[in-house]
């Protein structure tokens, strides 16, 4: 897999931003600032860790088995699965949930804002290798601001000649306390697709709560959605992307999971927004794509 990292380099980076390395090689860009941490992996343009300095707690979960492999995708944080969700529609060969996330992301530019949050910006382009998975021109940009809370603009634009079709989820893994204590506020009364149950639609009623294993795609939700872990709450805010996935692998598919510890389902949650199934989009060339995702404690 063709590694980015050497433009890495001639990026003039400020205090508080530095390049680091996984055991394989895998660059990861280090942020520590006065309003957080965080760790974004080159590959895919994957947060892996943020923690603000007002809550001090982890935001984000990445599996102790998590497979840091080059090309290779990681377990936890956001990957970002673009520009197919789940298996590709037509040819199940093809990288699960897309490509984005199994590539190195070019790191474009990394500044402290005079707010004080960081700025880091990533962007992907087609080339060689994603044109062998999808045969189109493209240019994805993702745009990570880092302060007490974390956001992620994401942006697509076709740069070719002819229309493509995409769907995509940022793909939050959270830790959280115990799933008998958590539930999802926000998605009562909104239609969903089982996809345990051959994708049948069915009518959320109250909060969404944990009772094994769950695949569940929210359609037309509203943009702000609270993961409630006991006293914990974060809100999960999206703009310009309709749907949410609630999925937890439950004890005997994530004992299948060669990159989740068999009891590890217990302790995390995935509460993603995107645009999929009903929601996905069709980019004319030329055209443009954005969207936003907030997360914060509060
Ligand atoms: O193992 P992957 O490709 O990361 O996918 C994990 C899960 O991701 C979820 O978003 C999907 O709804 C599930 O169907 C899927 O199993």
């Amino acid at each position: 897999m063709k590694n980015a990292s050497a433009g890495l380099y001639f990026l003039r980076l400020p205090d508080g931003v530095r390049i680091e390395h996984l055991p394989r090689g895998q660059a990861v860009v280090e942020v520590e600032t006065r309003l957080c941490r965080a760790t974004l992996s080159v590959q895919g343009a994957q947060v892996l860790k943020f923690e603000s300095r007002a809550s001090n707690t982890p935001m984000l979960w990445v599996s102790r088995d998590a497979l840091f492999e080059p090309g290779r995708a990681i377990r936890g944080g956001i990957p970002l699965c673009w520009p197919w969700f789940n298996a590709h529609p037509d040819n199940p060969g093809l990288p699960s949930h897309g490509f984005a996330r199994n590539l190195d992301w070019r790191l474009e530019s990394a500044d402290i804002l005079p707010s004080g949050e960081a700025r880091v910006v990533f962007c992907l382009e087609d080339s060689e290798q994603s044109r062998q998975w999808w045969p189109h021109a493209f240019k994805a940009t993702l745009v990570l601001t880092l302060g007490l809370q974390l956001q992620l603009a994401f942006s697509v634009s076709n740069t070719g000649d002819d229309a493509f079709d995409m769907s995509y989820a940022l793909h939050s893994y959270f830790p959280v306390s115990d799933l008998n204590n958590v539930r999802v506020e926000g998605l009562d009364g909104r239609c969903f697709i089982d996809q345990l149950q051959g994708n049948a639609r069915r009518m959320q009623s109250g909060p969404v709560q944990i009772a094994g294993e769950t695949d569940a795609i929210y359609l037309d939700v509203p943009d702000t959605l609270i993961l409630v872990d006991g006293n914990r709450m974060r809100r999960v805010t999206a703009d310009n992307m309709p749907c949410a996935v609630v999925w937890n692998p439950g004890p005997h598919k994530a004992a299948r999971m060669a990159d989740l510890g068999d009891d590890e389902y217990a302790g995390m949650l995935c509460v993603e927004r995107g645009r999929l199934a009903d929601a996905a989009i069709r980019l004319d060339a030329g055209a443009s794509h954005r969207s936003l995702l907030t997360l914060a404690d509060f």
